[in-house]
């Protein structure tokens, strides 16, 4: 009896002790909650709550209902949003391998853009063109790209010499003498070129770009109907983004191999050293290693989106305003630029480390008008877990950099242009949080321009400050007008209005202007 008692007590037990494995297993094979968001409707999702205009403001009220690592659905879809840079760098950074991946997206190839690297999913691919990207890029080799920043530089300072009242324009040319001249070794002409007509032409059609606006992205197969049919016209606006992103990617290539371009062009560029590696190979790999160097060609300067034009050129519109709005800024910066730099020259990067304040000024243009305010989505390639939240494989995850980047807690005044706030004692302070943490990226897709775009913000700021006032614009009595900052809605987003008014520092230097810009702008190849 005790026997059989003490077996149906062991039998129970061991039921029990299955029955609670079971149990246990399966609670932890059940993934946990998705992180909060607001409730979804059904089949559509909070497509609704989906911040349309200047999203990372409506993000971060979002956040601030729901967290700093939030989800969202929108047709099936997750967007995971993360309103803080500590959890931005655990899931981007410390889980790269699983965090890497770019969301999918049908308009990519509908638009012409699925030879971009910097929107191929992770992967073996994905490594190959980037890494050969980063040949021309890393802190090594960066500075062979020194002459065309400086020229590109001297060509914006020459050209604001005729004082409008808008200098994006002139930014816009000058950045895109620097792309064309380091990649292919293009001078583009002072009026029309046609190559900046193509650039400009390619890149515009980065706005279809964005997905969830449209409806091609949840519906594809609507790409396959006739062009012809009313209705249709954004079948014939695809169409017409696919030529212009073609020209983009073959034109500047083709012509610069057989030679065909006109006006001049400098021997050192980009095109040139992969076309010398190319002849060093055999007959059969030539064709296939060709296709990847062209389009590797055409990623640097049409990036993501264009990313060296854009956001350089974003970021330095920001920098034009805030010295209009904060006159102090721009007198400190200059006597900075006089005690070291001198009346004599222009700034070098050479003298970058004796010009803290300057380098704070840079830092504070990347975070007071940041140029892609939720930097660009990533996608995780397996189911994960984080604080007890479950994020399904394939999830859009969305950093919203500008809240980070106006965090009160870490940049006091946020909304205002404090360039002081990274100084201490006369010096950079370490202890500051470094926008350019968050403002070029993350993890394996960080950036890989970024140490080219440090340098071409430094020498463009600094020669701006050390060579013009910039003042605010003024009305038709003379009266200057005050500009309020506004950043448009995009990937990119550009300021509405940067009017200011651009004038020499002084006659020694405008003469300073003509005499160095002159010189670097000549005519002959490197
Ligand atoms: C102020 C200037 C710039 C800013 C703020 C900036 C910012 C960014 C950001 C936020 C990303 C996305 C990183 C991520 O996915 O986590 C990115 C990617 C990229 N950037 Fe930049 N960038 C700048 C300049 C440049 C320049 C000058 C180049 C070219 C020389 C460049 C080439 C690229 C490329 C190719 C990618 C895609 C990388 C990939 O997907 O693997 N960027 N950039």
């Amino acid at each position: 009896m005790i026997f059989s008692l003490s077996l149906v007590a062991s039998s129970g037990l061991a039921a029990l002790a299955i029955l609670l494995i079971f149990l246990y297993r399966s609670a932890s094979s059940v993934p946990g909650p998705l992180p909060p968001g607001p409730p979804p409707l059904p089949l559509v999702g909070n497509i609704f709550r989906i911040p349309k205009i200047a999203p990372w403001v409506g993000y971060q009220e979002l956040s601030r209902q729901y967290g700093k690592i939030m989800s969202l659905k929108a047709f099936g879809q997750t967007f995971i949003v993360v309103d803080d840079a500590d959890i931005a760098m655990d899931l981007l950074e410390k889980r790269s391998a699983i965090y890497s991946s770019r969301p999918e997206s049908n308009m990519v190839a509908l638009v012409g853009w699925d030879w971009n690297f910097g929107m191929f999913p992770y992967g073996a691919q994905w490594r190959r063109y980037r890494r050969m990207f980063w040949q021309h890029f890393h802190t090594g080799v960066v500075s062979k790209h020194d002459p065309h920043v400086k020229r590109g530089a001297a060509i914006l300072l020459r050209r604001i010499l005729q004082s409008k009242p808008d200098p994006r324009e002139d930014i816009r040319h000058s950045l895109a003498a620097v792309v064309l001249g380091m990649t292919y070794g293009i001078r583009i002409a002072e009026k029309n070129d046609k190559y900046l007509a193509i650039i400009e032409g390619g890149s515009a059609t980065g706005e279809h770009l964005i997905t969830a606006t449209s409806i091609l992205e949840f519906l594809p197969v609507l790409a396959r109907l006739p062009t012809w049919l009313p209705g249709a016209s954004f079948l014939r606006t695809l169409q017409r983004c696919r030529k212009a992103v073609r020209e983009m990617r073959f034109v500047p290539w083709n012509d610069t191999k057989h030679g065909i371009m006109d006006g001049v062009y400098d021997a050192s560029n980009i095109a040139a050293e992969m076309r010398e590696e190319l002849s060093r190979l055999t007959a059969e790999s030539v064709a296939e290693e060709e296709a990847v160097a062209l389009d590797i060609a055409a990623t640097v300067y049409s990036g993501e989106t264009t990313q060296l034009i854009s956001l350089t050129f974003s970021t330095l519109c920001g920098f034009f305003l805030a010295m209009s709005l904060y006159p102090n800024v721009q007198r400190k910066a200059q006597a900075e630029l006089d005690a070291v730099v001198g009346p004599g020259r222009l700034p070098e990067l050479e003298d970058l480390d004796q010009l803290p304040y300057v380098n704070a000024i840079i830092k504070e243009a990347l975070r007071w008008h940041h140029p892609t305010p939720l930097g660009l989505p990533h996608a995780n390639t397996s189911d994960d877990e984080y604080c007890g939240y479950f994020i399904p494989k394939g999830s859009t995850v969305i950093v919203n950099v500008w809240s980070i980047l106006h965090n009160p807690e870490y940049y006091p005044r946020p909304d205002e242009f404090v360039p002081e706030r990274f100084m201490k004692d006369g010096n950079l302070d370490a202890a500051v949080r470094d926008p350019s943490t968050v403002a070029f990226g993350f993890g394996r897709r960080v950036c890989p321009g970024r140490h080219l775009a440090d340098n071409m913000l430094f020498i463009y700021i600094s020669s701006v400050l050390h060579t013009y006032n910039i003042t605010p614009p003024l009305d038709k009595h003379g009266q200057p007008i005050h500009i309020q900052p506004r950043g448009k809605s995009g990937i990119v987003s550009y300021l509405e209005d940067v009017r200011c008014t651009i004038k020499p520092r002084s006659t020694s230097a405008e003469a300073l202007i003509r005499t160095c810009a002159d010189g670097l702008l000549e005519t002959r190849p490197y």
